[in-house]
């Protein structure tokens, strides 16, 4: 077990690059199943989610050969179409491979996810959009078994807008017979990014990035080359940890543009932004403005990013609201925020935080990652020393932060937690 231990205080600068982003390449990991042959996949962050969807194909029975950030998944010789509870309950994004599975051999046994500490997040969606397709599902002691002998194209209208979901039906409905339209679906990023891979593997897909996709069936894909897109939300965390330090950073290998809804939230809050030769500066200012904020789909602000802006709440003049609208539990920060001084009471789904003059070093605990890394942004702000444990969640998607922050200026280490369970 290991924990960070940072002396706050210090203002950040210089220059930082963002790795590729988590939320695109699981899933586009996962679509090399759609596809016999060798895929090349680049700018590939190292983490934990990541060794977990090697894991989760080479039991598929692929074999994969990384090295530096170019990953070669060669999904010729899958002979398994099924996803173990061992791996699913470590990444919920593992339940992705239940529509390729289901697209190349027919048949699909795949782990429910269950729960996490942010909310239940069920898949009834995902297998609600696969049924449409023609899927003949069983729920048997935990596991999603599905059949179907060829997927058929359909409508499908999503209640509400799911990323995960939208991305299961994108893949499966890309080799079906004849034309699946996802209306009401996910507009992030990740998700055109994803429609890109499968259109270069052959996919014949219209509309990634709105609402309405469309999607014509082919009979097969080949396999394919592509770089992940940044990652938007490791790129967020910096932008506020310059913000939250008064600090003065330029981030590099990152799409400004992505993040449209967070940049002028921190705007109204002082901090100044400019987007010049390919990199991103990001100036922190004096004294933090209290902004609200409410999480939405995108382009509304993303929940990923909830966490990281109420830890720069917590010291801004006034007080601001942030309300959690995507999941049902997504204020595990706010006890360990507390530790720290931080002034925050919630009601419902809803925060509402009083910046307070200065945070005051502590220990505490990380419970999910995007609370780990705003549990990192409150400690850079604080006095003296604090220290961070549980970190494991940290890993899952942030690559390599502490020596990113250090090398900004940060005084963090990462070392041994004796004390840890
Ligand atoms: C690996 C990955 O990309 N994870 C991201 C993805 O998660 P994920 O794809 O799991 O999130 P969804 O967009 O599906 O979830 C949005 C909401 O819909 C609900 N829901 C979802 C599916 C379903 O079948 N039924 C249902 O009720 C969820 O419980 C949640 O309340 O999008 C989230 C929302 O931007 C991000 O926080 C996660 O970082
Ligand atoms: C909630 C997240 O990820 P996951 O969907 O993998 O749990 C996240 O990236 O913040």
């Amino acid at each position: 077990m290991e924990k960070l231990v940072i002396k706050g205080g210090n203002k950040l600068s210089g220059e930082v690059t963002v790795s590729g982003s988590k939320n695109a390449a699981l899933p586009i990991f996962i679509s090399t199943i759609l596809a016999p042959g060798c895929h090349t996949i680049s700018n590939v962050p190292f983490l934990r989610d990541i060794n977990t969807t090697i894991k989760v194909l080479e039991k598929l029975g692929a074999t994969v050969d990384g090295r530096g950030n170019v990953v070669k998944i060669d999904t010729t010789n899958l002979n398994s179409f099924e996803a173990t509870y061992d791996l699913v309950r470590t990444m919920r994004a593992s339940v992705l491979v239940l529509g390729p599975l289901l697209a190349r051999f027919g048949q699909a046994r795949v782990s429910l996810p269950g729960g996490c500490a942010i909310g239940a997040r069920p898949i009834n969606l995902h297998l609600k959009g696969l049924a449409a397709l023609g899927a003949e599902i069983t729920l048997e002691h935990g596991y999603v078994e599905a059949k179907a002998k060829k997927l058929k194209g359909a409508r499908i209208n999503f209640d509400i807008s799911t990323v995960g979901g939208t991305e299961q039906l994108l893949m499966a409905a890309a080799t079906a017979q004849g034309e699946t339209i996802l209306e009401n679906a996910a507009r992030e990023p990740e998700i055109v990014d994803l429609a890109e891979i499968l259109i270069k593997m052959g996919a014949d897909i219209d509309g990634a990035g709105t609402d309405t996709i469309r999607i014509k069936g082919v009979e097969g894909l080949v396999a394919a080359e592509h770089a992940v897109m940044p990652d938007r939300i490791e790129a967020g965390t910096f932008m506020i940890a310059s913000a939250i330090t008064g600090g003065d950073i330029k981030i590099k290998n990152m799409r400004l543009d992505h993040l449209d809804a967070l940049s002028f939230k921190l705007q109204d809050a002082g901090v100044e932004i400019t987007n010049k030769d390919n990199m991103v500066r990001v100036k922190g200012p004096k004294k933090i403005r209290n902004v609200n904020i409410k999480t939405r789909p995108y382009p509304g602000f993303p929940t990923d990013m909830q966490a990281q802006f109420m830890a720069l709440m917590c010291i801004a003049e006034g007080a601001s609201v942030i309300s959690e609208n995507i999941f049902e539990n997504r204020f595990m920060h706010v006890s360990e925020l507390l530790r720290f001084g931080a002034d925050i009471i919630c009601e419902g789904n809803s925060a509402t935080v009083k910046g307070v003059k200065k945070l005051s070093g502590a220990p505490v605990m990380a419970t999910d990652l995007r609370a780990s890394a705003s549990l990192i942004l409150a400690a850079l702000a604080a006095d003296n020393t604090s220290e961070i444990s549980r970190i494991y969640h940290l890993d899952r998607g942030y690559e390599s932060i502490e020596k990113k922050l250090a090398g900004l200026g940060a005084d963090i280490a990462r070392v041994p937690d004796n004390e840890g369970p």
